[in-house]
């Protein structure tokens, strides 16, 4: 477990202090402290920001059904739906009077930048004119669709997969596949009823545009797709299960809203680093034995970590990389289930009233075990605010007992699972942590 929550990015320098933690980089590697400010904040926004869905596939293949089942499924969430036939160009006069020419089916045809545009701002919590497109004039309507943003954002299109910067902005990726002739028999029916064409025109097109564009650029995106949905009527198994994703993912968003002191890291290497990141700190600029100038930082306040043994003790070699000399203390704490927790052993620095904790436990379940270590740091005059709590798995159980009852401790985890079973463990979680670690379980 320590292997993978090591630091590698972060090279500590001055050695053997309890007092002063100086991590930094030669002064011709750039700024190490401005990088972690920027990569504590860029995560919190990574949080906060909404969790976009493409839904790529043929025309008619199926993916407004999809998209409607997901909508429909996620009706307890704010959800908005960008579609990317709004951002087709509008058609010139001379396109106009050569309409059967023009292959709608092309990347060409879209705006793209404009898409982005609207994404990128959706993205960042700011509202947006989404075109109202006319497919019987081929031209923009004046007026256009204001959009809010949302928790989700799903952006459907023949075409939503073809263009990498989009594809980068997307959390999940769904491609709706269905066999050519369905496509094409949902076509005729859709095109004669809700865009007015007669069947030789849509033939025509279908042959000489649809096909070969399926075939050269929507087909060959499917590789991006993270889930393939067969479309045959209504996919309930497979929206289900798309809806019980994001719903997981959403979890994390709104605990993250509603405890401003959660911070999810999405991996498990930067969790010591992020809580590291949150603690004050100046720039120190030092001479090394070799006469170069190395700029790094130096914590403003001493800092200790204390782990809960013993699963907390898996997370202190990658504590020790980053600060070396740290000193570390312990909290032993005897869980039974859900029931109250037993205090049977601690050892903690004389000082720990003037430092900065980094409270060690890689599993937060109910919470009974935190609650009790952050009791306890208090009674030792520990501030709340010094307290940082470094985890890697946890249950919304736990951070809503731990963050209810002490507000401003900040809680840094790599992933918030769905919840906990009938023995208080995590799940999908990954069973009893300390007994895998440490090798301490039967099998
Ligand atoms: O939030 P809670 O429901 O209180 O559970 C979390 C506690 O459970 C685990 O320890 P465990 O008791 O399994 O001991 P171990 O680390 O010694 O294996 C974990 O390391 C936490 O300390
Ligand atoms: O899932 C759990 C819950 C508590 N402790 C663990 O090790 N795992």
């Amino acid at each position: 477990m320590a292997a993978y929550m090591g630091s590698n990015s972060v090279k500590e320098v001055l050695e053997n202090s309890d007092e002063i933690h100086f991590y930094g980089h030669h002064v011709d590697d750039g700024k190490l402290g401005n990088r972690m400010l920027q990569a504590t904040s860029e995560t919190e926004n990574d949080i906060r920001e909404p969790f976009i869905i493409g839904v790529a596939g043929g025309a008619a293949s199926g993916k407004t059904t999809v998209c409607n089942m997901i909508i429909q499924q996620l009706c307890d969430q704010r959800v908005v739906l960008v579609n990317q036939d709004s951002f087709y160009y509008d058609l010139t006069e001379e396109k106009m009077n050569h309409v059967h020419e023009y292959n709608f089916d092309h990347p060409d045809a879209f705006d793209i930048e404009h898409l982005l545009y609207c994404v990128e701002k959706l993205r960042h919590g700011q509202a947006v004119d989404v075109p109202n497109y006319d497919f019987r004039t081929y031209k923009r309507n004046l007026s256009s669709r204001k959009v809010n943003t949302s928790d989700v954002i799903i952006l459907e299109g023949i075409l939503v997969f073809h263009d990498p910067r989009v594809r980068e902005m997307m959390n999940m990726k769904i491609f709706v596949d269905a066999d050519a002739d369905v496509r094409l028999a949902r076509r005729i029916k859709r095109d004669t009823l809700e865009k007015g064409r007669d069947i030789k025109t849509i033939l025509d097109q279908y042959s000489k545009f649809v096909k070969p564009a399926f075939d050269d650029f929507i087909l060959p995106t499917k590789k991006y797709a993270d889930i393939i949905v067969p479309y045959s009527g209504d996919n309930y198994v497979a929206v289900n299960l798309i809806v019980q994703h994001i719903h997981t993912k959403l979890g994390q968003h709104t605990l993250c809203k509603i405890y401003p002191s959660v911070f999810v890291i999405q991996s498990t290497f930067q969790v010591v680093e992020h809580g590291l990141g949150h603690l004050p700190f100046n720039e120190k600029q030092i001479i090394t034995p070799t006469g170069s100038i190395y700029i790094g930082i130096e914590f403003c306040k001493k800092l200790c970590g204390i782990s809960i043994i013993r699963s907390g003790e898996s997370m202190e070699t990658a504590l020790r990389e980053c600060c070396k000399g740290i000193k570390i203390g312990k909290i032993l704490i005897h869980r039974q289930g859900d029931r109250d927790q037993q205090l049977i052993y601690h050892n903690l620095p004389e000082d720990i009233a003037d430092r900065n904790v980094l409270l060690l436990d890689p599993i937060l379940g109910t919470g009974n075990t935190a609650v009790q270590a952050i009791s306890l740091l208090l009674q030792k005059g520990v501030q709340e605010s010094n307290i940082i709590f470094l985890n890697l798995i946890s249950a919304p159980q736990g951070l809503h007992a731990v963050c209810k009852r002490f507000p401003r401790v900040k809680i840094v985890t790599s992933e918030i699972e769905l919840g906990l079973n009938s023995n208080s463990q995590v799940v999908p979680g990954m069973g009893e942590f300390g007994d895998r670690y440490f090798g301490t379980n039967d099998d």
